[in-house]
């Protein structure tokens, strides 16, 4: 029998005391990352040096800067799109439709960018004011989540997530209510999982770079190594933007405090960890390493592309020749899982490839400290929990037919070791 959904639903996170937790929890981390990052010592584990006041973390700069940044990623989510897409099939049986102009609106930022350092824009002056940026980006998020927790309390029944239906108020904040919140044509999940906080990160590991040059002359190989393969991450987000539609943050999960947060803060500071350690703590790297770094990025670039993009073209079209020989298995819904090419691989080849690339993006700071890790061990824990709500679903989804697959393809994330 299938697990119930709605409030009778298994509670994710510890439940009530879980999100409680995670609410302070994630902030603290946060900030905790920016200070040690600051800091000589750099330690991740134990307390910073010295902990900021109010007048370190409240700025009306930052507020302004804040503001004008989602305000010019919104205008650029409005302007024309190349193509609507359709989402997946809702409830109500109807399907959203959302611009993709990502890409777009990476290289407009680019060009509005060059042409304000051109005009004298001190970009490096952004790495003073990551603090107050942080500070502002997490109350944006909190009253933000709580704007959508009360928009929720309106929206049919129709259009709440399964996940974040429970009753009780805390977890059902953190975790979201509302599948895909929107006002017209603005929806709110799609718009922060890939604007403001993606294009947020790659536009703060430049300012870093900028303020090497600096205070150094030129920057160091390893910061260029590290801005290179996020840039590259990011453009390649943007650029396959439309898969972001079958993933489970957009299909299942309702958007609340957890998204909102990890989309519009956690992401921008925390995942240029490496860059502000960089700026700090200058790592020398030569040549045979740096290149021995890129050739272990683009393993994992590879498969991680390799397996989305067979994963999308298939749901897309099974019949499409680029994986109409692949084997595959068919389940009760109708709908087909692959068996062989990377997902026969492992049940998540698309994992190994990101956390291959998140190696990658450390090894460029040295083994001197753990702090620039940090992306990794996080990223691994998020993903094996991220990968164990998958399977769940999975099995209520496709129930037998997702038990052979499991009986196939044995490991999830790394072949022959889990
Ligand atoms: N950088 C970051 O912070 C993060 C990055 N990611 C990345 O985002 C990407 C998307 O991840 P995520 O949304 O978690 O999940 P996946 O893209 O792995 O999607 C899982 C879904 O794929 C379908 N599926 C699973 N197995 C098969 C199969 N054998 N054949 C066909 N379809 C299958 C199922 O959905 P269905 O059958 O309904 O289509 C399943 O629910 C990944 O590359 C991940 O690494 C994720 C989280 C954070
Ligand atoms: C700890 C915490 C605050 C948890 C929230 C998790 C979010 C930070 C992540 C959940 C899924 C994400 C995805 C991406 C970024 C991080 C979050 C929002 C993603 C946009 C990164 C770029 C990838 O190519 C992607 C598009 C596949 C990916 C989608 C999931």
């Amino acid at each position: 029998m299938a697990p119930p959904e709605g409030p009778r639903a298994p509670l994710e996170f510890g439940g009530p005391l879980g999100a409680a937790a995670l609410l302070l929890l994630l902030p603290a981390t946060m900030f905790h990352l920016l200070l040690a990052a600051h800091s000589g010592p750099a330690r991740l584990l134990g307390p910073p040096a010295s902990l900021p006041g109010l007048e370190a973390l409240w700025s009306p700069r930052a507020l302004l800067l804040w503001l004008a940044w989602l305000g010019l990623q919104a205008a650029l989510y409005l302007l024309p799109a190349r193509k609507v897409a359709e989402g997946q099939e809702l409830k109500d049986k109807s399907r959203l439709r959302y611009p993709i102009n990502g890409f777009q609106a990476l290289v407009l930022t680019a060009l509005l960018v060059g042409l304000g350092v051109s005009a004298g824009l001190p970009l490096g002056a952004l790495p003073e004011m990551l603090l107050p940026l942080a500070f502002v980006a997490t109350l944006t998020a909190f009253i933000f989540s709580l704007f959508l927790y009360m928009k929720a309390q309106v929206a049919p029944v129709s259009a709440l997530a399964p996940g974040g239906i429970s009753g009780n108020p805390i977890y059902d904040f953190f975790l979201g209510r509302e599948l895909n919140p929107r006002i017209c044509f603005f929806d709110f999940k799609y718009f922060c999982e890939l604007r403001p906080g993606l294009i947020g990160w790659v536009l703060i590991n430049l300012a870093l770079l900028v303020k090497e040059a600096e205070l150094r002359g030129s920057p160091s190989l390893a910061m260029w190594l590290v801005n290179g393969f996020q840039l590259l991450y990011v453009g390649d987000a943007l650029w396959h933007e439309e898969a972001i539609l079958t993933t489970m943050d957009i299909t299942h999960d309702g958007f609340g405090f957890m998204l909102a947060f990890g989309d519009i803060a956690w992401v921008p500071f925390t995942y240029s960890l490496q860059a502000q350690f960089l700026l700090r703590h200058p790592q020398p790297l030569g040549l045979p390493m740096a290149s021995a770094i890129c050739l272990i990025n683009a393993i994992g670039y590879y498969i991680f592309r390799g397996a989305n993009s067979q994963k999308n073209t298939f749901r897309k079209n099974p019949s499409d020749p680029r994986v109409a020989g692949l084997e595959t298995i068919s389940t009760a819904t109708g709908r087909k899982l692959l068996v062989s090419g990377w997902w026969g691989m492992v049940r998540h080849p698309n994992y190994l490839g990101d956390l291959i690339m998140a190696l990658a993006w450390s090894l460029p700071c040295g083994v001197s400290h753990l702090l620039p890790y940090f992306y990794l061990l996080y990223f691994t824990a998020l993903l094996v929990h991220r990968e164990a709500r998958d399977e769940r679903q999975c099995l209520q989804k496709y129930g037998l037919a997702w038990q052979e697959y499991c009986r196939r393809v044995p490991y999830r994330i790394v072949p022959y070791i889990y």
